[in-house]
C-alpha cells in the first residue's frame, strides 16, 4: 500500500503522522511512504531522516493526496484537504466530527473512508488513540492555567500552590478520566488544593485509591458542580462522551457569578466545550475573557508540545496503521471490532451514531456499511 503524510496546516500544529521510525516499520512490511516534504522539520525530523526509513519525499499536499492509498495525520482534514480526499481512500486521524458540520459534509461527499483515532477503543472500555493526547492536555492544562491565573493574562493574580501563611489556588477538574486523572496529579503537584467532579461513581473511587486524602472527589450533580464552580480559581473542563458534542455543564449565568479573574480551561473544546461560554481559541490567542473569567480554548493543546505528542502518539497508532496498510481497510475493520469503532464516515455514509444523533444526519451502522462496502 502507498500510505501519504502530509504537513499538518493548522495554526501552530507541529505534530506529524508518522515519525521515521514508525515510516521504517511500515517499509520493512512491503510497503511504501509518501512524506511531504518539510512534514516534521519544527520538530527535528528531518527529510533525510524519513528518507532514510525509506520514504519518498513529496513536494506538495497536492502530490501526497493524489498518490496515498491511505492518508495517515494528526488534526481533522481542513477544507482544502477535504476537498483532496478520494473515493476508497483511507483518512486515519484525528475527527472530532460531532460539532463540525462542514468537515463531516466534506468527508461524506468525498466518498472516503474516515477512521478517527478518539473513537477507536480497546478491551477495557478506554479510547486508546485519544488517550496519549489527553495525557499531554491534562498536563498542560495545569500549566496553561497557572500561567492564565497571572495579572497580566487578566487572571486574578494567584499561584497555584500559594506560599506559607497564604492558602493554595482552588483548582476543579471537571471529567475525571485521563484529561482530569493528568491534572489531578499535575496541580496536586504544584501544591494547590484540587477537586475532581465526576458522575461515574466507580471513576472517583478509582480516583481516591489513587490518590488518597489529597484529593478532594466529588459526585457530580447540578448543585455539587455550581458550588464548586462558583468557589474555584482555576476550572479545568474534561468530560467526554465518546463521539458525541460535549454537554454544557457550566451555563453563562455561572460564569458570571465565578470570582472575577477566575479562570475556565476548556481541554473538552475539540468536542465543542463543556463550558456555554467557549468557543475554539489557536496557540496564537489562545485566551479570551468574558464577564471577567479568562477562557483558554484551545482545540489542539498538544500541537504545542509536538516533539512529546508525536512520539506518543505514534507509539499507539502504528500498529492500526500497519492493520490497515497489510490487511486493507475491510478486512482490517473487520477482524478487529474496536478498530471499526474508529469507523466514523465510510464511502458516503456517516457510520457513527453519536455524530449522526448530534448533527441530525442519518446513520448507518458501520458493520452494515462495512457487508455493503
Ligand atoms: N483540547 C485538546 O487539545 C484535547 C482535548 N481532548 C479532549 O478532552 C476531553 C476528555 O478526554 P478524556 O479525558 O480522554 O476522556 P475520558 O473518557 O477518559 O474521561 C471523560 C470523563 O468525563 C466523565 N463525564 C462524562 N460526562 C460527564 C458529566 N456530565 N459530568 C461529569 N463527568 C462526566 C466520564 O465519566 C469520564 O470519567 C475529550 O473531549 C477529548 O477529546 C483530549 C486531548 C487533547
Ligand atoms: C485529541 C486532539 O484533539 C488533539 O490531540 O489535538
Ligand atoms: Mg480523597
Amino acid at each position: 500500500m502507498l500510505i501519504g503524510v502530509p504537513k499538518e496546516i493548522k495554526t501552530h500544529e507541529y505534530r506529524v503522522g508518522l515519525t521515521p521510525e514508525s515510516v521504517r516499520e511500515l517499509v520493512e512490511n512491503g510497503h511504501q511512504v509518501l512524506v511531504q516534504t518539510n512534514a516534521g522539520l519544527e520538530i527535528g525530523m528531518f527529510d533525510d531522516h524519513y528518507v532514510a526509513a525509506g520514504a519518498e519525499i513529496a513536494g506538495s499536499a497536492e502530490a501526497v493526496f493524489a498518490r496515498a492509498d491511505m492518508i495517515v495525520k494528526v488534526k481533522e482534514p481542513q477544507p482544502v484537504e477535504c476537498a483532496m480526499l478520494r473515493e476508497d481512500q483511507i483518512l486515519f486521524t484525528y475527527l472530532h466530527l460531532a460539532p463540525d458540520p462542514q468537515q463531516t459534509h466534506g468527508l461524506v461527499e468525498s466518498g472516503c473512508v474516515a477512521i478517527a483515532y478518539e473513537t477507536v477503543t480497546d478491551d477495557r472500555g478506554g479510547l486508546p488513540l485519544l488517550a496519549p493526547m489527553s495525557e499531554v492536555a491534562g498536563r498542560m492544562s495545569v500549566q496553561a492555567g497557572a500561567h492564565a491565573l497571572e495579572m497580566e493574562q487578566g487572571g486574578r493574580g494567584m499561584l497555584l500552590g500559594g506560599v506559607p501563611g497564604v492558602p493554595a489556588a482552588k483548582v476543579v477538574i471537571i471529567g475525571g478520566g485521563v484529561v482530569g486523572t493528568n491534572a489531578a496529579r499535575m496541580a496536586m503537584g504544584l501544591e494547590a488544593q484540587v477537586a475532581v467532579l465526576d458522575r461515574s461513581a466507580r471513576r472517583l473511587q478509582e480516583l481516591d485509591f489513587q490518590f488518597g486524602s489529597k484529593l478532594s472527589t466529588v459526585f457530580s450533580t447540578r448543585e455539587s458542580l455550581e458550588r464548586h464552580v462558583l468557589d474555584a480559581d482555576l476550572v479545568i473542563g474534561a468530560v467526554l462522551v465518546p463521539g458525541a458534542a460535549a454537554p454544557k455543564l457550566v451555563t453563562r449565568q455561572m460564569v458570571a457569578q465565578m470570582k472575577r479573574g477566575s479562570v475556565l480551561v476548556d481541554v473538552a473544546i475539540d468536542q465543542g466545550g463543556c463550558f456555554e461560554t467557549s468557543k475554539p481559541t489557536t496557540h496564537d490567542a489562545p485566551t479570551y475573557v468574558v464577564d471577567g473569567t479568562v477562557h483558554y480554548c484551545v482545540a489542539n493543546m498538544p500541537g504545542a508540545v509536538a516533539r512529546t505528542s508525536t512520539q506518543a502518539l505514534n507509539n499507539v497508532t502504528l500498529p492500526f496503521a500497519l492493520a490497515l496498510a497489510n490487511k486493507g481497510w475491510r478486512q482490517a475493520l473487520a477482524d478487529d471490532r474496536h478498530l471499526l469503532a474508529g469507523l466514523n464516515v465510510c464511502r458516503g455514509k456517516l457510520t457513527y451514531r453519536a455524530v449522526a444523533e448530534a448533527l441530525g444526519e442519518p446513520f448507518v451502522p458501520a458493520a452494515e456499511a462495512l457487508s455493503a462496502a
